[in-house]
């Protein structure tokens, strides 16, 4: 790697069997890797490219991570006389120096009144943890559909990141928090968001969902609900990363419509017997606990917390996410449920079903809105490193003209998202139901159906390359394949936007007049 060639010895390798060419300052021998090239010999062969300086083209061609391969890095055998490296990947942890590619908090030279130290160290040491220890793993389990691995979780257990998850709160009392980086009773919303927004880095938005998803909606009702010796219990393992949960409310029968489930529970002695299906339950797959919505005799409602046992099977349902997500069609036959897991009181499982909806749909606005600065950043670099016609994409003004309208979309959903977070962290949870409900539907509402807009317009900027799951344009894909969750889990976006304008008309004066 230290030797040093001139362009013109370089230049006297340019046939097959005898290639070298030079990216970004490395010479690259890849007199046995063209036959094996993905994109072919000719193109190796080419004049332009042969024994020449291909860093434009392969730039036009490759992502970086392409040369950051160790099977790929074999392939270098010096530098150029007199070339420097100028093109360098953001090392694991860092902050992205593309314009808008991080929220005006972290942007350099910027400034924002809502968060702290304690902020910014989280944000740094859980930035550089999932580069570190999640990444790898969920574009591996994204790709061949298998839950993330027990060595994630265990680890993100180790920093208290499970428990992190679920907001502020009692269960935090007493625990180290990353290394200690904040203190629990310091732990607010804003560090919450911080961790929905940096999880979605990992570009793989099955896995994100596989990581802890259905713990985060199915647990609260444990915590909020269950028996104290129930909950410590659970908690304990679930938050050790051991055991995992699953919210299970919908049903191939009733969705958004909560009140028209049918999976029946029926009191029998000491406890209830459950028969009953539900439908798109994330993580269910390998969920240990249920926290099921179910029909009484008398017509109301109860949750209830069923454990993995006889009479519970779970299948996968294919989404057109991964299968990393557990998304799973689970059912209940004739299972007995002791008593002590009814979760709230008999009658009045719609309380505790809707009680965690502001606090999911929040949290789903979090991701929603970083993996669309994702994409932001994603079409930023492609439209200054793409040459047409002889000109960088952005020479363009119609692909102006749609960044200008992507960037708008995402500062402005993350600026109401920090009004709600900062709203959130003065309120107690019952005013957060009473005045946040609205906003933080159609908040969702909004960030969601942008996302849609930014995911078409980015596939547009990308062409082909947008809609094709390997190579340059492959976040794009997965992108624009996988946008919809976040559009209909925890609510479609037409019964969100309705929800928001209802809770405004309630709140009405009665004598308003123009
Ligand atoms: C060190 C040198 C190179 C390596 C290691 C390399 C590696 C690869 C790999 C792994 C792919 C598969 C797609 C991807 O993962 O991005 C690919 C595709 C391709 N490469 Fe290269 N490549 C090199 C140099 C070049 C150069 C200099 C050209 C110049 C024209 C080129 C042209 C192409 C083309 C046309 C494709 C297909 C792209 C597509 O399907 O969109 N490669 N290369």
């Amino acid at each position: 790697m230290s030797k040093v060639f001139t362009a013109d010895e370089v230049a006297q390798h340019k046939k097959e069997g005898d290639l070298w060419i030079v990216v970004d300052s490395k010479v690259y021998d890849i007199s046995k890797f063209a036959a094996m090239h993905p994109g072919g010999l000719s193109v190796l062969l080419d004049e332009d490219v042969a024994g020449k300086d291909a860093t434009e083209a392969f730039f036009s061609l490759h992502r970086h991570e392409v040369l950051e391969k160790p099977q790929f890095k074999r392939l270098v055998i010096g530098t150029l006389a007199g070339a420097k490296q100028t093109i360098f990947a953001r090392p694991a942890g860092a902050l992205s120096d593309v314009p808008y590619a991080e929220p005006f908090w972290l942007s350099k030279g910027y400034h924002s009144p809502y968060y702290k130290e304690s902020h910014r160290r989280l944000q740094a040491a859980y930035r550089k943890f999932v580069e570190e220890v999640i990444v790898g793993d969920a574009q591996a389990r994204e790709e061949d559909g298998k839950r993330p691995s027990q060595r994630v979780f265990d680890e993100m257990a180790k920093q208290n990141l499970i428990a992190m998850r679920f907001g502020p709160g009692p269960h935090l009392k007493g625990l180290e928090l990353m290394g200690g980086v904040v203190k629990p009773e310091e732990f607010d919303y804003f560090h919450e968001l911080i961790l929905g927004q940096e999880t979605v880095r990992v570009n793989a938005r099955g896995y994100t969902d596989g990581l802890g998803g259905g713990t985060y909606i199915g647990l609260p009702p444990i915590l909020n609900f269950g028996q104290p010796a129930l909950r410590e219990r659970i908690a304990k393992e679930v938050l050790a990363g051991k055991k995992f949960c699953a919210l299970a409310i919908t049903e191939a029968f009733a969705g958004s419509d909560v009140a028209g489930l049918r999976c029946m529970a029926k009191r029998v002695e000491n406890g209830w017997i459950v028969t009953g299906t539900k439908k798109w339950i994330t993580n269910g797959t390998f969920a240990d606990y249920f926290t099921v919505g179910c029909r009484t005799e008398q017509g109301g409602l109860v949750v209830l917390l069923i454990e993995r046992g006889e009479g519970v099977e779970t299948k996968p349902i294919k989404t057109s996410y991964s299968t990393a997500a557990g998304t799973a069609y689970v059912t209940f036959e004739n299972v007995f449920v002791p008593y002590e897991n009814t979760l709230g009181k008999e009658n009045k499982g719609l309380q505790v079903i809707l009680s965690n909806f502001n606090h999911e749909r929040w949290g789903m606005c979090t991701g929603s809105i970083a993996a669309q600065r994702l994409v932001v950043e994603e079409c930023l670099k492609w439209v200054n490193q793409r040459k047409v016609f002889g000109k960088p994409l952005h020479s363009q003004a119609v692909i102006r003209a749609k960044l200008a309208a992507m960037i708008s979309r995402v500062e402005s959903a993350q600026a109401w998202l920090e009004n709600i977070t900062y709203q959130m962290n003065h309120m107690n949870y019952a005013e957060q139901a009473d005045k946040l409900a609205g906003p933080i539907a159609l908040l969702k509402r909004y960030a969601t159906s942008t996302a849609q807009e930014t995911a078409r317009d980015a596939v547009q900027i990308f062409g082909g390359r947008g809609i094709t799951r390997t190579g340059m344009g492959r976040f794009i894909e997965h992108y624009h394949r996988t946008v919809p969750f976040d559009a209909v889990l925890g609510g479609a976006e037409d019964v969100l936007g309705d929800l928001g304008v209802r809770q405004a008309l309630r709140k009405m004066p009665k004598d308003t007049r123009l």
